[in-house]
């Protein structure tokens, strides 16, 4: 399976790097392909250096502004003109996406991989990573556009949250196979 993730370019504790560092291994250890921006810093460095650890393949979609943090030893780099190009490319090149903590690039690529699945311009799993609780704000908020009609199409129907890795691949396992 080709699992594109969202996450941190930042450099951040053990509290982050650590579910990480262990979606990274189940990753890698399930022989799955791992579609990421492919810049070499923060969460995105940690996640790829463990899928790469543990046997599996990286994809990165970077872009021109941060061709220069790209990762050298990718199984393969695909340079985008632009951040809505690299976009248009993560989701083209993945069977399912999954958001672990993040910042605005991060927030900002799950929203749009949220809208366009709400316009069912694609029907691909999405798992939000809610470990430590790091989601509970937008899980709170996006809870409340759902019960209070913000959303045409149920929530669960879109998403789904999970509280450790093991969780989302299972999910996303029987989401795309069956
Ligand atoms: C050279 C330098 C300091 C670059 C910092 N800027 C970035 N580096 C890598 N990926 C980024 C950057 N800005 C946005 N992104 C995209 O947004 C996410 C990370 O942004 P953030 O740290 O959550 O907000 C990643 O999934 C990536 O695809």
């Amino acid at each position: 399976m080709n699992i594109c993730v969202f996450l941190s370019a930042a450099d951040l504790d053990a509290r982050y790097t650590n579910p990480a560092r262990v979606f990274g291994e189940l990753i890698g250890k399930a022989g799955h392909t791992l579609v990421w921006g492919g810049s070499d810093m923060g969460l995105m460095k940690v996640v790829a250096d463990e899928v790469r650890a543990a046997g599996g393949r990286l994809v990165g979609i970077s872009v021109e502004i941060l061709a220069d943090v790209a990762r050298e030893d990718a199984d393969e780099m695909v340079i985008a003109a632009n951040l809505a190009e690299r976009k248009a490319l993560l989701l083209a090149r993945a069977d399912a996406i999954v958001v672990l903590a993040g910042g605005l690039g991060t927030l900002d690529e799950a929203t749009e991989i949220l809208e366009l699945k709400k316009h069912a311009l694609h029907a691909k799993p999405v798992v939000l990573l809610n470990t430590d609780g790091f989601y509970d704000g937008l899980t709170a908020q996006l809870r409340r556009m759902d019960a209070d009609g913000f959303l045409p199409v149920p929530l669960d129907d879109l998403l789904h949250v999970s509280a450790d890795g093991a969780d989302a691949l299972a999910y996303l396992d029987a989401a795309v196979n069956g």
